[in-house]
């Protein structure tokens, strides 16, 4: 699977409109690949609070409109990054989307955790309450969001949900560039996935984005990961390595303990494990 992770800084001279058309062109140029992303708020900007309120649109507005057909006319999945989304109730969120090749939404993902530190996002905006993965030709899907990384819970649901790719989209700060290298492949390795985590680049206000956008293996072994500037950065990745990784390093099954919030015993009931594979170690790949 060809993923192509747009690594994109928001330029405020140009107004919001111009800024959605000229991502969209750049999805479009990137026919040929199985998967394009974006990073969180791109056409807003994340740090450009003052922003949320006028740029706020419902999930059948211009700019989701706009982000369909640019999937449909690439003929890719397009996970969106988020949008300033206006809910039926007048609420705020920081809603991801998720576009197949033919430009229908298949999924969206509000934003768990909002971020408070030297950030108005917890004042502006409504948290979502919904998670789960999604079934897509690429395999089953999980959104997560920037500050979402940090909860290994979060990510732990989405992987006893099925994810087998968990896509994170973010406005990460170069100030803690280091963190989020650290956690996207954490988060990769401690559920045996695939992790695809997009950052912006550039400027917004005093802040600097961090790039770094990672694809990351099951393994937690980084495949590609891109500079600090502007770039759309490749990486081929293989589904089956999740199963696979599964099977020869059984840790995602050898786990006691579940963080799904609706089963009631957090002790997951004792099962019969299956026998501990003894494979010579040059034929396994875990020696990451
Ligand atoms: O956790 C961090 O350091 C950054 C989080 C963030 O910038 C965000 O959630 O948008």
């Amino acid at each position: 699977m060809r993923a192509v992770l747009i690594q994109a800084a928001v330029d405020h001279r140009q107004p919001f409109e111009r800024r959605v058309a000229a991502v969209c062109d750049r999805v479009v140029a990137h026919r040929g690949a199985d998967l394009v992303v974006l990073p969180e708020l791109w056409a807003t900007g994340y740090f450009a609070f003052d922003d949320y309120e006028r740029t706020a649109e419902p999930l059948d507005g211009p700019t989701a409109r706009a982000l369909g057909e640019a999937a449909e006319a690439a003929s890719v999945h397009l996970h969106a990054g988020s949008v300033v989304e206006r809910g039926p109730d007048g609420r705020l969120h920081n809603t991801s989307l998720l576009f197949g090749p033919d430009g229908r939404l298949l999924h969206t993902y509000r934003k768990f955790h909002l971020f408070g530190h030297r950030s108005r996002e917890t004042a502006l905006l409504a948290p979502g309450d919904t998670l789960r993965a999604h079934d897509t030709a690429l395999g089953r899907v999980g959104m997560t969001t920037c500050y979402d990384l940090r909860f290994p819970e979060l990510f732990r649901v989405l992987a006893e949900d099925g994810a087998e790719l968990l896509v994170v989209t973010a406005a990460w700060p170069a100030a803690r560039i280091d963190h989020w290298r650290l956690l996207v492949r954490a988060r990769a390795l401690e559920n045996q996935v695939h992790v695809l985590a997009c950052n912006a680049a550039g400027h917004q206000g005093d802040v600097e984005l961090g790039g770094a956008s990672m694809a990351v293996d099951p393994w937690g072994r980084v495949v590609a990961e891109a500079g600090r500037g502007e770039e759309a950065l490749a990486a081929d990745l293989d589904p089956a390595s999740v199963e696979r990784a599964r099977s020869d390093f059984p840790a995602f099954s050898d786990r006691r303990l579940t963080a799904a919030p609706e089963k009631e015993a957090r002790l997951l009931a004792s099962r019969p494990r299956a026998p501990h594979r003894v494979a010579p170690s040059r034929t396994t790949g875990c020696t990451h």
